[in-house]
């Protein structure tokens, strides 16, 4: 569980091992710089929305070494010195961390985040990092994914039981109903995060009375202005929904109203219109309709074309495993090194251009067109050197250089903020709530080619001029080092 202790060897052996080895090598309190960020947008969508933000602050916040943790490092083959393990338990995260907000709209190659400080530490949080980050951003895409189709329908996470285990199902309800779902099943979420949590009952249920009948009667009594009532069990328009109906009408004849049904198989078009039919002839107009079943966004959009009368869809498996694509590939990358006080950008090469990384100590703006609102694209920056709103901003494609354009009347939105400086938070975070508004707010800033489910639109994410020459002279420079090394 997400308790804020011990979470220090919630990292991978490397980490730990690069740490002692800086510690031999003197160079342990150099400082450093890294970028998080993502390659490539998952499920083919046209953006991820950033989450994990307050999962990462509170977990280096607290992050220790315990007694346990250093036993145990101490017991590893490795044999490390005694006063390295000493170092580790005095170790207090002291860095600095620049990040979006959780709920922005975030593109590939531009950095979530970004830290600075000892490489020591920076090294070891990397793993955690990314798994927080990555899951959450994952799994916030594809809520927002869904909450694109399901226009202003209810949209419940139903997927506790399905998650990869608790955090899983835990932060995946946050990152969720961050990106627009409007409740959760999971009380320990809704305890935790303030979510609102709803439900209905489960087959056993049903099975558990002598007829369908009785069933409904006594969960009607016990909820009588609440009760959405599980139709499927034995056969849903024969059975089911004129049960369900019956029962509507005696809530109503005591002053009450029956809430709902559920379907949760069969052809949930075809059903739901059905039943939506049958509940309004018996007079029960009030009484919504919630669907489930093995639901994601292409159902979800198939269903609404087929004319599905469902006011409310409870989404387990395929949201919160990411079902089709597991994982967001997040890196954590170094991207300069302080050197007699000067940051000196580092790069890493690849045959892939798409993996070569940008070097420097950046920062992301967003540029926002005054007449339009729009987003025009994103631009990356050195940091702390600002954005001159009065002069005109070209902006080029960082592969395809020839793609150009200039843009005149803007305000650029600085997208990595101060959170923890020299290991101090500087500000609250906002709450899960803000967040969830802020996200909105910022969906609204994007043309609909960017935000379509299917093919959408390239967003772009450029480099400054002053940042594409660092790279490019970086670049030329290690092949001229590497040919001369190979004395050609
Ligand atoms: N009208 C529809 N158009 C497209 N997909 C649908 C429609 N109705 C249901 N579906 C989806 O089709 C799939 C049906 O799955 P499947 O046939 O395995 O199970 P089921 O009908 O739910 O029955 P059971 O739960 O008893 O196995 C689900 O993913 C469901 O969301
Ligand atoms: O389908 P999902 O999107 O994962 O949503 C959660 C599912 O969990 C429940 O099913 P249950 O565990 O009773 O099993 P079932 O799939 O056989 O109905 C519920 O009835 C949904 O069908
Ligand atoms: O409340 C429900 O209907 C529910 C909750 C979790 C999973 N399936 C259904």
């Amino acid at each position: 569980m997400q308790t804020n202790q011990g979470w220090a060897l919630h990292t991978d052996k490397y980490q730990i091992t690069m740490m002692y080895a800086h510690w031999k090598n003197g160079s342990h309190l150099k400082r450093k710089a890294f970028d998080l960020y993502f390659r490539k947008l998952p499920f083919g969508n046209g953006f991820a929305v950033f989450a994990g933000l307050e999962r990462a602050i509170q977990y280096l916040e607290n992050l220790r070494f315990t007694e346990e943790d250093i036993r145990y490092l101490a017991d590893q083959p490795e044999h490390y010195d005694p006063s390295f393990l000493d170092l580790l338990r005095e170790f207090r995260f002291t860095g600095d961390v620049y990040s979006m907000q959780e709920g922005t709209l975030a593109f590939p190659n531009e950095p979530l985040l970004r830290l600075e400080g000892t490489v020591m530490e920076l090294q070891l949080v990397e793993t955690a990092l990314l798994n927080f980050i990555g899951y959450q951003t994952l799994i916030a895409t594809k809520a927002a994914r869904m909450r694109t189709v399901a226009e202003n329908d209810l949209l419940l996470e139903f997927g506790s039981r399905r998650a990869q285990e608790t955090d899983a199902a835990l932060w995946g309800a946050r990152a969720a109903y961050l990106a627009g779902f409007d409740g959760t099943s999971n009380l320990k979420a809704g305890e935790q995060f303030g979510i609102p949590t709803s439900g209905t009952h489960s087959h056993a249920w049903v099975q558990d009375f002598e007829s369908e009948l009785d069933a409904f009667r006594a969960f009607a009594k016990a909820f009588p202005d609440n009760a959405i009532l599980l139709v499927d069990t034995y056969d849903t328009l024969k059975s089911g929904v004129p049960h369900a109906i019956q029962v509507g009408l005696e809530l109503k004849k005591q002053g009450h109203n029956l809430a709902g049904i559920r379907l949760d198989s069969g052809d949930l078009a075809f059903l739901s219109k059905k039943a939506r039919k049958m509940l309004d002839e018996a007079g029960l107009t009030d009484t919504k309709i919630v669907a489930s079943s093995d639901l994601d966004e292409d159902t979800l959009l198939n269903l609404k074309s087929q004319g599905a009368r469902v006011d409310s869809w409870g989404v387990g498996t395929r949201l919160i495993t990411a079902y089709d694509q597991p994982s967001l590939g997040a890196v954590y990358k170094l991207v300069a090194r302080d050197v007699d006080g000067q940051w000196q950008p580092t790069i890493k090469i690849s045959s892939n251009p798409e993996k070569v990384t940008t070097p420097g100590v950046k920062t992301v703006h967003r540029i926002i067109d005054r007449d339009t609102g729009k987003a025009r694209g994103d631009l990356i920056t050195p940091a702390h050197k600002g954005l001159d709103e009065k002069r005109p901003l070209t902006l080029f494609h960082p592969v395809h250089t020839y793609r150009k354009k200039k843009v005149h009347h803007f305000r650029a939105v600085e997208l990595l903020t101060p959170v923890i400086q020299k290991g101090q938070r500087q500000k609250d975070l906002p709450t899960l709530e803000e967040a969830r508004r802020y996200h909105q707010q910022q969906r609204s800033l994007f043309w609909e080619e960017y935000l379509r489910l299917l093919n959408p639109e390239e967003y772009p994410v450029d480099l400054s001029k002053d940042l594409w020459e660092t790279k490019q002279e970086l670049i030329q420079n290690i092949y001229r080092q590497i040919r001369e090394e190979n004395g050609k």
